[in-house]
């Protein structure tokens, strides 16, 4: 019988496994050929992150570290959004101990993908505002299907981001336009964010995209994997090492910032906008 700790399951055919997790809001699968696996986040319709998303990210994250994969590609199971960021719902009208909860989660996804030595790659197919754009950014190169929508966003909700959340995206983009998108909280089509170097590559489907993922992924394949990883942490450890300074005051800060009903009032706003759009 099929249980929360069974550990390899096959899936579809010979050529990948899929792996179990205690999850259900995410799937890791590994491709038998490459031994690079696919993780999925799957909380329809819009991967917006809750705090269960977020955990079962960090549970699959672990899986592939621990599972001798030899990459790891980030992608959507739906097929018009990668991920709508935070899910406002949760965050609405909630007491300061679950703001707490979430933005700890968010906090330990972020460095778990960002921190990870393993090579690391987003197939975007679909959106990817805010929160989307932290997960993806986070990775080591973006594949993006054409005409969706990336950025940080939180400028135009007339809030402010924190530096760590940004950083992925300053490593991406010149500073001259990182800080100008940012301080317009502007979303990018797929192509300007191909023209900016916000994504690295442009693919007509989830397939072509998550293929050429792998393909960067590949490009390792005959470079030592512990260089590699030590190589690449190097590159992020100053951020890293802010991260972990301010980790606990950012957690206190963002809750407060949340609570306060100036936040909740704008999260009010904003989520009915999103409700009547979907009656129009
Ligand atoms: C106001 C935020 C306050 C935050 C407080 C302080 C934070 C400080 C630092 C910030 C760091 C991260 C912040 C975030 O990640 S906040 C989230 C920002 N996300 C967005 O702005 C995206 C909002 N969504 C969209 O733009 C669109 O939904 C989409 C992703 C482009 C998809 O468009 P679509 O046409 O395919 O789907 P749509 O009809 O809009 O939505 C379908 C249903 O999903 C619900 N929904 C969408 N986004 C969210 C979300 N982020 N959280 C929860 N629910 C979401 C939407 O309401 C629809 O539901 P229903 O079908 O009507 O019931």
């Amino acid at each position: 019988m099929l249980h929360s700790n069974l550990l390899r399951l096959v899936a579809r055919g010979s050529s990948s496994r899929l792996m179990s997790t205690a999850t259900k809001l995410t799937t890791v699968e590994v491709n038998d050929e490459t031994g690079i696996a696919t993780l999925t986040m799957n909380r329809p319709p819009v991967n917006s992150q809750n705090v269960q998303l977020l955990l079962d990210l960090q549970a699959s994250i672990s899986e592939i570290e621990n599972n001798k994969s030899r990459g790891l590609i980030l992608t959507s199971a739906h097929s018009n959004v990668f991920s709508a960021g935070l899910d406002i719902f949760e965050m609405y009208n909630t007491d300061v101990e679950r703001l707490r909860t979430v933005w700890t989660e968010l906090q330990n996804v972020w460095i778990a993908l960002y921190g990870t030595s393993l090579p690391t790659a987003a197939a975007i197919n679909g959106h990817a505002p805010a929160g989307g754009c932290l997960l993806a950014t986070a990775c080591e190169y973006r594949v993006m299907r054409p005409n969706f929508l990336i950025g940080l966003n939180e400028a135009q909700l007339g809030i402010i981001a924190p530096k760590w959340l940004m950083s992925g995206f300053t490593n991406v983009l010149p500073k001259r336009v990182a800080e100008r998108a940012l301080t317009q909280g502007r979303m990018f089509t797929t192509q300007e964010a191909f023209e900016a170097g916000l994504v690295d590559e442009i693919a007509s489907s989830k397939e072509e995209a998550v293929e050429k993922c792998a393909a960067f992924i590949g490009s390792f394949a005959k470079v030592n994997p512990l260089a590699r990883g030590l190589t690449k942490l190097q590159f992020r450890a100053d951020n890293i090492k802010e991260f972990e300074k301010i980790r606990e005051k950012d957690v206190a800060d963002f809750a407060a910032l949340a609570s306060s009903p100036e936040v909740q009032k704008v999260m009010g706003t904003y989520l009915e906008n999103l409700k009547n759009k979907g009656k129009k």
